[in-house]
């Protein structure tokens, strides 16, 4: 096995190890800042997480240049011979025809195809696949036997035994023009946004969304479309996958002569993570026509047919991302009037809001896209969710599922709910493919873990004071910015207010921190996501409101203040660090004896994330076995108690007593730095490093 991202970094057990790990301790003259290796320290030559030699396998041809432009065409080959039989496919739907510019496609054997997908780690599991000919029934008492077939499905995964499908993967950008008809303008904006080679979800999931009748066509009922369950390492390009995927749907369609409309719904469960899509997607879009735009309040989608829209200036707005994190999303909800998309983006409450006001169904959407699933599932949003999946009537709709996390219960909602739907629309559901990067486990196999035992709550503040207040000069500079996550709003807040005035103010002072939680107003959300991504500061307290999705590329670190209640939030909250493969992430979980009753749940992230990586060296891990091994397994009622609140502390307070007095410290070295500068200027000496060099001691 060749791991790629071999874990860097000396063990650390003690606290002081982890300081010098985070800050790359103070003896790092000889290292200049630009050499460290930083998730945030620029691009990635290769953003896939696995490339596993696989035993007994010799590829055949090698992977396409990674660094050809997507828009080349491919080399004409002379066999392009489709395995299926053409007479079993549904005849009702219009087959996919191979454009102009479409080149014969060069497919692999299954054989072939098994072998990619097993190197990267990728397993595709047919979970639902409904009977034909279909007979289904409105009559609750009788069976239908689609019923009857997820009973059986039900029942087979129960033991096991899924079938396991080998669908061509994408083995370089080119195929998605050449072999998969994506547009050029779609496959040229690709190119724009420089990824080289697909990452793993990308190569597995793309062929079968953008064209099952190639990528599935040794699978017998499939060709024609199927609902899509991706899960995939965080940061591993889930967003890109979608957004392709359903804007190549509504070009392909439009290139038929289909109607135009609101085409494809995707839903999220922050605002933050909304206006992120709407950025990526019209990254995608551009020159294409077509129009992504984010739901606000305020705003009012068409959700009906309509003929080509002219471009409308005054819509500029409701589509761009970048301005919709400004200001501009708390003024009040002005009277808009309505706004053409092709993809909407939303988070499930703003649009079922604005359908049930509207008595309206989405009877145009023929993509729907739940982006983070299993959060949308989950009881918190599940209502809405399934309410907005109902109003999704088009009999071809197709689902997708994506997040880093999806529990079994997850499945089986999905599942049933499929199931559900199908019978009170009377249609026959598409069958349910699912992917899984990472084999079963999912991990976040690219950061490097640490449990830090601070002993106490005074004991966290001590610790995270060291990592802000670091002795060598340039430190903040490497190893900033961080994510800091904590448990409830109260105690994102008080941590706030605790290390406000601990940067000095000749680095930027309380600037550089800010805390980020949905107690906040749209603005100041908006406000600190921008300063954050400009690099402003440095320091973003925040709760598990960022911990889903956000990409931050600059994130060198996340810090753990408040252990993560499941093992999902770990996954996801140290996933806002090595975003695209990218190594040198640090993820630092602060535990004290409070903590024991749930860590195992961390430890066993941790321990899985470790193998993944190739780590093996028990004496590396951040978990030693004897921890692991005493660590109790958290118990039914813990179980219980952080289901129904995702909550453990009762006490939300923070406290030091030494906020005022550092600011006052920090204001009187401030103006020894001033006079001392003013000095040397007044002596004609010129001014040295205008920024903060570091505390003295
Ligand atoms: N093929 C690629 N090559 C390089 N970078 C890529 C590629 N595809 C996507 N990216 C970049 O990877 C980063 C992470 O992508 P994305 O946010 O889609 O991850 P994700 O899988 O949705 O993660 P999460 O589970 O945290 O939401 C983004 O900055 C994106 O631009």
């Amino acid at each position: 096995m060749a791991p790629a991202n071999p874990k860097s970094g000396a063990p650390a057990s003690s606290a002081r190890d982890v300081f010098k790990l985070l800050t790359r301790g103070s003896n790092r003259k000889s290292a200049p800042a630009s050499t460290a290796v930083l998730p945030s320290a620029g691009a990635k030559a290769n953003p896939q997480l696995y490339h596993d030699q696989v035993r007994g396998h010799k590829r055949k041809r090698p992977s396409q240049d990674a660094e050809a432009p997507v828009a080349e065409d491919l080399p004409v080959v002379d066999f392009f011979a489709p395995k299926q039989d053409e007479a079993k496919v549904d005849k009702k739907r219009p087959k996919r025809q191979t454009s102009p510019e479409r080149k014969p496609a060069q497919l692999l054997s299954s054989d072939e195809c098994r072998h990619v997908l097993k190197s990267h780690r990728i397993k595709v599991t047919l979970m639902y696949k409904p009977a034909e000919p279909q007979t289904v029934k409105k009559s609750k008492k009788k069976k239908s036997k689609v019923a009857d077939e997820f009973e059986e499905l039900v029942a087979q995964s129960k033991k096991g035994e899924k079938k396991q499908l080998n669908p061509q993967p994408l083995e370089s950008f080119s195929q998605l023009r050449g072999q998969y008809g994506l547009s050029r303008r779609v496959a040229e904006n690709l190119v724009h946004q420089g990824f080289r080679q697909p990452t793993e979800v990308q190569l597995g999931s793309l062929p079968t969304l953008l064209d099952p009748s190639v990528a599935l066509q040794e699978e017998s009922g499939l060709q024609d479309g199927v609902d899509f369950m991706a899960v995939a390492p965080t940061g591993s390009g889930k967003t890109v996958s979608f957004l392709i995927a359903a804007i190549n749907n509504i070009t392909w369609r439009r290139g038929k002569g289909g109607k135009h409309g609101l085409e494809a719904v995707i839903v999220a469960p922050t605002r933050e993570l909304v206006h992120q899509i709407v950025n990526e997607g019209n990254k995608l879009v551009q020159g294409t026509g077509l129009k992504v735009v984010g739901m606000r309040r305020g705003t009012k989608p068409v959700i009906e047919e309509v003929n080509p829209p002219e471009d409308d200036p005054e819509d500029e707005d409701d589509g761009d991302a970048a301005d919709s994190e400004s200001d501009e999303d708390n003024a009040a909800p002005k009277q808009k009037k309505a706004t053409y998309a092709d993809i909407l983006v939303t988070t499930p409450g703003l649009l079922i809001k604005f359908l049930s006001k509207q008595k309206r169904t989405l009877s145009t959407v023929k993509d729907l896209i739940l982006d983070e699933a299993d959060v949308l599932l989950d009881p918190l949003f599940r209502d809405q969710t399934l309410s907005l999946w109902t109003s999704c009537t088009h009999p071809s709709l197709r689902l997708s599922f994506w997040s880093a996390t999806m529990g079994s219960n997850i499945e089986t909602l999905v599942t049933s709910t499929i199931q559900t739907r199908a019978q009170s629309l009377e249609t026959t559901p598409k069958p349910l493919v699912r992917l899984v990067v990472g084999l079963k486990d999912t991990a976040v196999p690219n950061v490097t873990h640490k449990l830090l035992f601070t002993g106490n709550e005074a004991g966290k503040l001590l610790a995270i004071r060291s990592l802000i207040r670091p002795t060598a000069k340039d430190d903040l500079k490497i190893r900033l910015p961080f994510l800091v996550f904590t448990e409830t709003i109260e105690r994102a807040t008080a941590l706030h207010d605790e290390l406000r005035y601990d940067i000095p103010v000749s680095a930027g002072g309380s600037g550089r921190i800010a805390a980020l939680h949905s107690g906040l107003n749209d603005a100041s959300r908006s406000a600190i996501v921008r300063k954050f991504r400009a690099g402003e500061i440095w320091l973003l307290i925040t709760t598990d409101l960022l911990a889903r999705g956000l990409d931050f590329r600059g994130v060198n670190g996340v810090v753990n203040y408040d252990v993560p209640t499941s093992a999902a939030s770990y996954i996801h909250r140290s996933g806002r660090t090595g975003r695209a493969g990218r190594e040198g992430g640090i993820a630092v979980t602060m535990w004290t004896h409070d903590d024991i009753p749930i860590l195992k749940t961390v430890a066993n992230v941790i321990v899985v994330s470790e193998r993944q990586a190739g780590m093996d060296k028990e004496e590396e891990s951040a978990v030693p076995k004897w921890l692991l091994e005493r660590l109790p397994d958290v118990s039914k009622e813990e179980r219980k108690k952080l289901k129904k609140s995702g909550k453990r502390r009762t006490d939300h307070k923070i406290t030091s007593t030494s906020g005022v007095e550092r600011q006052k410290e920090n204001n009187r070295k401030g103006a020894i730095e001033a006079s001392k500068k003013r000095k040397k200027q007044s002596n004609g000496e010129e001014a040295v490093n205008e920024e903060w060099g570091g505390f003295d001691d």
